[in-house]
């Protein structure tokens, strides 16, 4: 199989080139850029996104081996070292003709399944005729695995918090902003707004799992020309409108993440951190799924819907779009 992700920066050298692989033809203007390399730069000009990766990769073997599963896992990014590209060509070289690939994002839309698609099609055409097939797994948010282990990351937040707050926090799921434009594409269903449904039924589920009734989803990290509208509100600015309401606390869970990488360290564990500490509000913010063993046996289980042809398990009656072979879009206007 083949772990395929963003890919992040492992040094200052790095920062630049990889912001430019990142927006290149996205119309991101470059006062954005220098933000953004600014918030590369305070960690070294390393994301932990690579190492975390590798992580889950580790704990992806140990679960293939423990189930008796003989599968080599390699690793490709769309924007950075190791590049797809040269992975697809390693699996060739390697005589790999059939390989299911994982993406490390749990939603639908652009960036997190389309865009994944067009790397594995460029990919492909990069090593030629010698390319193995790619069958992509599928968009995972409703998994129960997923699920479970979001609720207990939220759990274990709010025991975090102090007595007289925990009781009053409030619970604000984050994901990352994008586009209204891209969000409203049809869809695999043909009913629009696929990734901000998905995030709001993921949402939904984990607060269901955690037994809490009132709740909120945010969006952060918007990025493009400021005349752009993109989901809102942005997380800071809801912190502002939950301290106007009297919310002593907040939970944050970061849902639309897999692993603690830079939109999560930065955004949330600096700039969201710092805004509830001027308001006074007490904050803090849930763990990341991607290090939960739940999370190698949830990847485990959508490769063995492929091998075993076991039934998919879904808390949500959304469609299981997603998953298509070498590139092909999950649907049609899909994403
Ligand atoms: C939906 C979504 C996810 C979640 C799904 C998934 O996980 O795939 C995600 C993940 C990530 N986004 C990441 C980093 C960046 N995203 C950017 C820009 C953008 N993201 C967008 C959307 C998403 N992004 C969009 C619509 C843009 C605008 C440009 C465009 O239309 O494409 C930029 C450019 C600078 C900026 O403008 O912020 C950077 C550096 C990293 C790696 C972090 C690290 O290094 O640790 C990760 C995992
Ligand atoms: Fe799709």
């Amino acid at each position: 199989m083949l772990l395929l992700s963003f890919g992040g920066p492992e040094g200052p050298q790095d920062v630049r080139p990889f912001l430019e692989n990142v927006t290149r033809g996205r119309g991101v203007p470059p006062e954005r850029l220098d933000e953004v390399a600014e918030h590369y730069l305070h960690f070294g000009g390393v994301s932990p996104i690579n190492r975390l990766n590798r992580d889950i990769i580790a704990a992806v073997e140990a679960e293939l081996a423990a189930q008796g599963r003989k599968l080599p896992v390699y690793f490709g990014n769309r924007n950075w070292h190791p590049m797809i590209e040269d992975t697809v060509a390693q699996m060739a070289d390697d005589g790999v003709r059939r390989a299911l690939v994982f993406a490390t994002s749990a939603w639908g839309g652009y960036s997190g399944c389309k865009q994944y698609h067009e790397d594995i099609a460029r990919a492909r055409a990069a090593v030629g005729e010698r390319a193995p097939e790619l069958v992509k797994l599928r968009q995972f948010f409703d998994h129960p695995l997923f699920v479970e282990a979001t609720a207990d990351a939220v759990r274990e937040a709010f025991a975090e918090l102090e007595p007289g707050q925990r009781e009053r926090a409030r619970l604000v799921f984050t994901a990352h902003s994008i586009p209204l434009k891209a969000d409203a594409l049809e869809g695999p269903d043909g009913r629009g707004q696929w990734y901000s449904r998905q995030v709001a039924e993921a949402a939904r589920l984990v607060a269901e799992a955690v037994g809490v009734d009132g709740y909120d989803v945010v969006w952060q990290s918007r990025s493009g020309p400021p005349q752009v509208p993109w989901l809102e509100p942005d997380v800071c600015d809801h912190l502002a409108d939950l301290h106007g309401r009297g919310v002593p606390a907040v939970v944050i869970s970061p849902i639309g993440f897999v692993s603690d990488h830079l939109e999560v360290i930065w955004d949330l564990d600096n700039e969201a951190r710092d805004k509830a500490a001027e308001l006074g509000m007490g904050f803090v913010r849930a763990a990341t799924v991607g290090p939960d063993p739940r999370f190698a046996k949830l990847v485990v289980e959508l490769v063995a819907e492929h091998i075993d042809e076991i039934r998919p398990r879904k808390l949500s009656p959304m469609l299981a779009a997603g998953c298509t072979l070498n590139g092909e879009p999950c649907a049609p206007g899909c994403c």
